[in-house]
């Protein structure tokens, strides 16, 4: 690996003495984790049918390093959505965040949804995941993302910070910016980044990181809690970039939460301001900890009796019932209890919103919630996504399939099973978790696995 000069020579000014355990850590191979999808799963449940070599994270409850050998990627418990595959440093930023059920949660920069759906995970479909990337064609890969970990709470969003700041003032308890940055720290992962580096960058990088903290101070309400994370060593786009807000918001607090063994302090020397508080933030190396390089800082903003609430426009759920008697139909037919919740169509795709999400005017919206399924002439047709998100307690047909049954591989390659039973949807699920839709009808089990998903 030949990395870039400036940079090399930039870090041994900075770390001097420790230099050369930082350098060593490029010959080391990158750690691997997943972390578990408590929507879909329970700890001590995929322990016991677990077939990899799992070892805790210890900074994530459901975190686990991983082997090569394991290829959990080309799993069917992956297309299922019982894990997501995730760098582990980059998994401390959702135990920072700590979201709790009910409440009102933004993902800022969010694609592909690493920190969003541990979010989810944490929410556990209580409250509003608001999951926004600015780029479309990322967004999309977020929205699949959401879709795969089976969340029925998140709105994914394909806005630009400012416009969103617009929309939603002072309306989140918790929101996470986890910035595009010069990603120094995923050097050993990702050889664009490394092509891609250059000092001006790095210098571009932390004035587009201060206007969207900007933007993102402005959406969280007084009393809420904002975590900043980058993927890169450079103080510009850390300690300074914190320093330099907390300067302009004196509303705001950096908060002292937890440290995990081989977690370092952020350093106030780096700041460019004599802020002591900066040693509450953190920074995880390569060589202090199994993963690649992070930096994290969790704030807080004061509350404000001033501060009014300012008006809301809710989303305005669909009135007219009648529209949705195709779905109603098939509901009655599937269930065992009709979901209950605010509907909303847009065009033929019928979602169930979350509760509390603002007016959806003026934003472009990827996913309005929980996407039901479409809306045909005179009839419904579920989405993938609604048998992800259930339970095979929620259906009155299902079929488990075991993980490692030659019948699963055909389902996932799109093949027809042979099958008796009553006419009708069914929930095909992979040792109890669900993974698509077949519809019965002449002893034939129609595939409905999407075909951009289907194994060669
Ligand atoms: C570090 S990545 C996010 C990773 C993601 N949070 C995860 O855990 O999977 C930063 C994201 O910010 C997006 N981004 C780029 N420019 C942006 C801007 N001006 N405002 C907001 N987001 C931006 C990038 O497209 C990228 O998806």
């Amino acid at each position: 690996m030949s990395l870039p000069k400036d940079f090399l020579d930039k870090m041994q000014e900075l770390l001097q003495d420790e230099y050369d355990l930082f350098i060593k850590s490029y010959e080391q191979e990158k750690s691997l984790g997943l972390r578990l999808n408590l929507l879909k799963t329970d700890k001590d449940h995929f322990i016991k049918i677990n077939h990899m070599h799992l070892t805790p994270i210890p900074w994530v409850l459901e975190g686990f390093f991983y082997q090569q050998a394991d290829r959990p990627g080309k799993h069917p418990y992956h297309e299922a959505g019982v894990y997501y595959i995730q760098e582990p440093s980059a998994m401390s930023v959702g135990t920072f965040v700590g979201a709790l059920p009910g409440e009102r949660v933004l993902d800022l920069c969010a694609a592909p949804g690493g920190k969003s759906t541990h979010l989810a995970s944490q929410l556990q479909n209580d409250g509003l995941l608001v999951t926004n990337e600015i780029y479309p064609q990322r967004a999309k890969i977020l929205s699949q993302n959401i879709e795969r970990m089976g969340v029925k709470n998140a709105v994914v969003l394909n806005e630009s910070p400012q416009t969103l700041a617009k929309h939603f003032p002072s309306f989140f308890d918790r929101i996470v910016v986890d910035a595009p940055c010069s990603g120094e720290g995923m050097f050993r992962k990702d050889e664009v980044a490394q092509e891609e580096w250059s000092l001006d960058n790095v210098l571009n990088c932390a004035s587009r990181q201060a206007d969207i903290l900007e933007e993102a101070a402005t959406m969280l309400r007084p009393g809420g809690r904002m975590v900043y994370s980058t993927c890169t060593f450079a103080p510009e786009e850390n300690e300074q970039a914190i320093a330099s807000f907390i300067e302009r918001h004196p509303e705001f607090k950096i908060e002292s939460v937890d440290s995990y063994e081989g977690f370092s302090e952020g350093r106030v020397e780096w700041s460019g301001y004599e802020m002591e508080e900066i040693k509450r933030t953190y920074r995880l190396w390569p060589h202090r900890v199994h993963g690649e390089g992070h930096y994290v800082a969790v704030l807080k903003k004061m509350e404000d009796p001033e501060v009014r609430e300012p008006k809301r426009q809710f989303v305005k759920p669909l009135k007219d019932k009648k529209k949705l008697a195709p779905y109603l139909e098939f509901a009655k037919e599937t269930f065992i209890n009709v979901p209950s919740g605010d509907y909303v169509l847009f065009g033929d795709q019928l979602y169930i919103v979350p509760s509390g999400m603002l007016s959806f005017d003026g934003l472009k919206v990827v996913r309005a919630g929980w996407h039901l399924g479409t809306m045909k002439k005179n009839r419904f047709e579920p989405s993938h996504a609604l048998a992800l998100s259930l339970n095979q307690a929620d259906v009155k047909h299902s079929i488990s399939l075991a993980a490692d049954s030659e019948e699963i591989a055909t389902y996932l390659r799109g093949g027809t099973l042979p099958f008796e039973g009553e006419k009708g949807w069914y929930l095909i699920c992979v040792d109890g978790y669900s993974l698509g839709w077949a519809k019965l009808a002449n002893h034939m089990l129609k595939n409905h696995y999407p075909k951009g998903l289907r194994w060669n």
